[in-house]
């Protein structure tokens, strides 16, 4: 397990959050695929961003863009479907068959070529850089590019390493190049150019826009309707987009059963098996060595986090609770504590950064489920140095016992303190019962969740989703497909 680096060396190292900030506030916002799309792409084998000191994103808004102008697209297209129905859209989508979405080639500049790359001046008075051997590997024709499975079948290392066009001709819809050496031909598109040029990069990463909440929103928690969800992928759309936007959502009217509660967790993607099982229904009964299975108070806390990948979503729906009372939910949005933290506490938010903290699951006595490496509290985005992820449960906390300098233990616990004081206020706790025909559903890389103890006969079930299942269905289901896959 790698010692983790001394906490005043880290200190020292780091530039500022306010440097980090900045680095936020430079970027423009200026794309036309939606965010989460992007985000998915964009990337850079040299992250600029001093990830263990970037700040979570600083964007907190208090309304979604309004969604852009209904695309001209058929009445039955999903996006014009949902800019009718809610004005939280938090995907931006043009629609990009409108003219004035289209990238556009200099009027007064052509397209040229030497021995080692082609270079597209465009409208907006910047010119992109590609390499002929780029060029030629990002071929998108049948033969290069399986249609229906959307693999490269072209063998990128057939070809001479310094190939070259014989031809480039700018078209209407894009540019072609025939090759030297066998005069294969390629097209690509303005669009697809547009939005892949590396040098310069054209198309800007967009912050997802989350919506942070505190105690007050319980006045108003998201939620949807399991007619609605079951019934179509518009409804899976809505149900994913909230649990993206708040990181939590209800949904109403689910049938009081494991098996409908089941149905409905698929809706977003298959469940994930873990060493508890796949879905669960389960009571405090130890069947799993594990404090969920008692009637114990959990504190708030993330789940899995000895799992290199911890699980994306995880949904509860109480099914019945007699004899007893008690068992109330704790939920806390835990980018906007760590917001709080590090306004308040910059220098426990570092160290919460960086400080990598071993877990482990080996209640049961066949397992001990640990992840390849300890990690901090606060993960970042390794490209855009966002707070992509929150793993924080001091149950399943290891022995910490790999230090650079002893003097470290001490600011670990005081910057440990100060978040758990964050995550203790009352202000910050959105506190529900939950009932049955309700089920919760949240984003466990972002919110934290916990209960009161109780006592009679308490029967929940359940499931987790992997975060990369969700996010496709997220994607997917608020998305045209076309979109997300020009910008693979
Ligand atoms: C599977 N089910 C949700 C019933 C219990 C999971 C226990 C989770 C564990 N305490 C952790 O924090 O990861
Ligand atoms: O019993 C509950 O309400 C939640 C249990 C829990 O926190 C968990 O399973 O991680």
């Amino acid at each position: 397990m790698a010692a983790p680096r001394s906490i005043t060396r880290i200190l020292k190292s780091l530039p500022t959050s306010r440097n980090a900030c900045s680095y936020h506030r430079r970027r423009s916002r200026a794309s036309w695929l939606p965010a989460e799309v992007l985000a998915k792409r964009y990337s850079s084998n040299t992250a600029t961003v001093a990830a263990a000191a970037a700040s979570p994103s600083t964007e907190q808004t208090t309304s979604f863009p309004s969604p852009s102008p209904a695309p001209s697209g058929g009445n039955n297209s999903i996006i014009n479907k949902q800019a009718q129905t809610t004005s939280d859209l938090p995907l931006k989508t043009y629609n990009v068959t409108k003219a004035d979405a289209r990238p556009k080639l200099s009027e007064h500049h052509k397209i040229t070529f030497d021995e080692k790359k082609t270079l597209v001046p465009w409208e907006e008075g910047k010119t992109s850089h590609f390499q002929h051997v780029w060029m030629r590997d990002h071929c998108q024709c049948s033969e290069c590019f399986h249609p229906e499975t959307k693999q490269r079948v072209f063998d990128t290392f057939s070809v001479p390493k310094n190939i070259q066009p014989d031809i480039v001709e700018a078209e209407e819809k894009g540019m072609k190049i025939k090759w030297k050496n066998g005069g294969h031909e390629s097209f690509y598109t303005w669009e697809w150019l547009h939005l892949h040029s590396y040098n310069p990069r054209l198309e800007r990463y967009i912050s997802p826009q989350f919506k942070f909440w505190g105690s007050e929103i319980a006045e108003g928690p998201p939620e949807v309707e399991y007619e609605d969800v079951m019934g179509s992928d518009a409804g899976v759309g809505e149900w994913t987009r909230k649990i993206r936007k708040y990181g939590f959502c209800y949904v109403n009217g689910v049938p009081v059963t494991p098996e409908a509660t089941k149905e409905l967790v698929e809706r977003i993607a298959h469940i994930r098996h873990t060493h508890y099982g796949g879905f669960w229904d389960f009571t405090s009964d130890l069947s799993k060595k594990d404090t969920a299975y008692t009637t114990l108070a959990l504190g708030v806390h993330t789940d899995t986090t000895y799992f290199s990948d911890p699980a994306g979503l995880q949904l509860f729906h109480l099914l019945s609770h007699t004899d007893g009372s008690g068992g109330q939910s704790i939920l806390v949005d835990g980018f906007r504590a760590a917001k709080i933290l590090r306004e308040e506490d910059p220098t426990a938010y570092r160290i919460l950064s960086n400080v990598r903290i071993p877990s482990h699951s080996s209640g049961n006595h066949d397992s001990s489920i640990q992840p390849y490496a300890p990690f901090p509290v606060f993960n970042h985005h390794p490209v855009h140095g966002e707070l992509i992820l929150v793993r924080w449960n001091n149950g399943d906390r290891a022995t910490m016992d790999r230090w650079d300098d002893p003097a470290d233990v001490g600011r670990f616990y005081e910057a440990a303190r100060a978040w758990n004081d964050v995550l203790k206020r009352r202000e910050n706790e959105y506190r529900d019962q939950l009932v049955p025909g309700r089920p919760l559903i949240f984003d466990n890389w972002r919110v934290l969740h916990g209960r009161a103890a109780f006592d009679g006969k308490r029967r929940l079930c359940g499931a987790y989703i992997s975060r990369d299942d969700f996010m496709s269905r997220f994607v997917m289901s608020n998305s045209k497909r076309e979109d997300v896959l020009k910008a693979l």
